[in-house]
């Protein structure tokens, strides 16, 4: 499944009734399992080992397509906190399989980014954007891996607050402002990262083992010319 080689555990499964909150219609009604999400694997116990004792962390998440009261299914949406030298923890995802649509917020709320991205590219989220991900296809499963930090708990807080994302992507292609959200500008499209400005080339699995290539997810206070050049597209 999804070039994991042998069993998964169990996974957390996000039901729409936790989606409520961020769903662009409050009132939709649906019910059930929305996406699935395998946290903390590893192929070997080598793997693992180098991962945690460079306090990372591997994760599936698999998002089925759906079509939730006309709005593309999506994850919840969260911002990463600072790490100890006081800049956000970043992250990088994989496409698998299937398409994504990587919805990224400066906290400020000055840059609207929405990424497409397909089997094989990588996606980084610099330091302070929160990050939503849209299936945005009637009958394609996407599945995405990520590399992230163990040393954090993702911030739903504004999201929630705000009742979702700055916009909302819904099925008939309309890109929605969410009226929660006072003064925003309008969504820049920029490609995915991987093999320029510094942004690791795939497989994400493959670089497990590489420190060069992962430090910035701890110590992205010393990549500040990978974020700047990744935000300049
Ligand atoms: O936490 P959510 O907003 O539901 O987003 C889902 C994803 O968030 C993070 O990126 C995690 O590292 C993933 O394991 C998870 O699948």
């Amino acid at each position: 499944m999804f070039g994991w080689d042998g069993e998964l555990p169990p996974p957390t499964v996000r039901t729409i009734n936790e989606m409520q909150p961020v769903l662009a219609d409050p009132n939709c009604a649906h019910e059930g399992p929305l996406y699935c999400m395998y946290r903390d694997l590893a192929q070997s116990d080598a793997d693992w080992t180098w991962l945690h004792a460079h306090k990372l962390r591997y994760d599936l998440t698999v998002i089925p397509p759906n079509n939730l009261c006309g709005e593309w299914v999506k994850t919840k949406g969260h911002y990463h906190p600072r790490n100890p030298a006081g800049v956000g923890y970043p992250e990088i995802y994989e496409v698998l399989e299937g398409t994504a649509r990587y919805l990224l917020q400066s906290l400020d709320l000055l840059d609207i980014v929405m990424i497409d991205a397909r089997a094989g590219d990588l996606v980084v989220i610099p330091p302070g954007y929160g990050h939503v991900t849209i299936n945005p296809t009637t009958d394609e499963t996407l599945a995405m891996a990520n590399i992230v930090s163990t040393e954090f708990e993702s911030e739903y807080g504004e999201y929630i607050s705000r009742r979702g994302a700055a916009y909302f992507a819904l099925c008939n292609g309309e890109i929605r402002k969410n009226a929660r959200y006072p003064r925003v500008p309008s969504v820049r499209s920029a490609s995915p990262g991987s093999g320029h400005w510094g942004v690791p080339k795939g497989p994400l699995y493959s670089l497990i083992g590489d420190e060069k290539a992962l430090s910035f997810l701890n110590y992205p206070e010393r990549f500040s010319t990978l974020f700047e050049n990744l935000l300049r597209g």
